[in-house]
């Protein structure tokens, strides 16, 4: 259950006369266990990885490896923990004190952003997680064994981030480094600033129009991994600013360019503004790993990917400062601009002061 205050509704509502994003035509498809056999399925895999961050800066995968039992666990203990009485969930809350990490319903970040959402936040760095305190993280599905929500979560995790240091590594192939493991290895650092996200979208009630579950934005990470259920919700902003409707594919993940990797890559890979709707009768499930880099890592193009004579589109920074100052913004803004040297051509800029 979404708890709302009166009015909070209104904030969430979009006008009526937006009608539902037509769906993305044809989806960016990488099939990991193709790339992983011979035949230069390889390098054709990388390649499509590279297009697609280029194109959209996103894609999915398939041929993930990460097994399906363990996908219907996971999934069947977030619904059960979300079914959970509203005080019960409520024990998992942030612990305060400025710390993004636990349950919440409805508020993300602190800036006032309202979605119709709930949500747990998790820090799982590569070292191993830390525990949330009072959290009720042991709700199992009936008849399923009592191992602790947390504990499947930290199986689920360890599973996915192995499959995001593939996609990281073809990634690195598709923009022709020769270090190949330069991106995986910040994902793989004990101190990896890494977290999962369990999302979860009530069905919505009975007025008419679409909810914003998720405001539109891009996540500040090098690379987001999603997973959901059956059920759709989740648009991307393609190059024009048109939004197109990702059609849901249980079975698959889902790649986002986060803004690290945009840096790193000095703009080649875009990071991708999307967002979640809610108009059905069923509830979204999703949970997102996103693969953060040690908060002292310098965010600076990867060697290689800057030419001679090349630009740097954005100045020298770390990613804690980033962090910082991403969690200073709003979900719709654009984060990176403050980041960015000023490109402007002296002849426009004199005309423009
Ligand atoms: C409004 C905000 C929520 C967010 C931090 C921010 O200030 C801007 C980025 C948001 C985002 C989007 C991706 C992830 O879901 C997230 C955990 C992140 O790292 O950046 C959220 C932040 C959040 O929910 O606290
Ligand atoms: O829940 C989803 O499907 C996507 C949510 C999202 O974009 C996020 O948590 O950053
Ligand atoms: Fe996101």
């Amino acid at each position: 259950m979404v708890v709302l205050a009166k009015g909070e509704l209104e904030q969430i509502a979009l006008p009526a006369v937006q009608r539902a994003a037509p769906p993305l035509a044809a989806v960016p498809e990488v099939d990991l266990a193709l790339a992983a056999g011979g035949d230069g399925g390889r390098a054709g895999a990388a390649r499509a990885v590279a297009r697609a961050c280029e194109e959209h800066g996103f894609f999915k995968v398939t041929g993930h490896g990460v097994p399906a039992p363990l996908l219907a666990r996971v999934e069947a203990a977030a619904a059960a923990f979300f079914a959970l009485p509203q005080q019960e969930k409520e024990k998992a809350a942030a612990p305060g004190g400025g710390s993004p990490f636990g349950y919440a319903s409805k508020r993300i970040g602190g800036n006032g952003d309202l979605g119709w959402v709930e949500y747990l936040l998790l820090g799982v760095g590569a070292a191993g997680a830390a525990a949330l305190p009072g959290a009720p993280l042991s709700a199992a599905p009936a008849g399923a064994s009592p191992c602790s929500f947390r504990d499947l979560l930290d199986e689920y995790v360890a599973a996915v981030r192995r499959m995001t240091c593939t996609v990281l590594e073809l990634m690195a192939e598709g923009l022709g480094l020769e270090d190949t493991g330069a991106l995986a290895r910040l994902v793989l650092a004990g101190d990896s600033d890494s977290m999962l996200r369990v999302n979860h979208y009530p069905p919505r009630p009975e007025e008419p129009g679409r909810l914003t579950g998720f405001g539109e934005h891009t996540d500040p990470q090098i690379i987001s991994v999603l997973r959901s259920n059956d059920t759709a919700g989740l648009e991307i902003s393609l190059r024009d600013g048109t939004w197109v409707a990702v059609p849901a594919d249980a079975d698959s993940f889902f790649v986002n360019v986060g803004d690290a990797l945009q840096v790193l890559t000095n703009g080649r890979f875009r990071s991708v503004r999307h967002r979640v709707m809610v108009s059905s009768a069923r509830p979204r499930v999703s949970l997102i790993f996103f693969g953060g880099p040690p908060p002292r890592q310098r965010l600076a193009p990867l060697p290689g990917l800057l030419r001679e004579g090349g630009r740097r589109r954005y100045r020298d920074f770390t990613w804690r400062e980033y962090k910082t100052s991403a969690y200073r913004t709003r979900l719709a803004d654009n984060r990176l601009g403050n980041f960015e040297f000023d490109t402007t051509p002296p002849a426009a800029a004199a005309a423009a002061s």
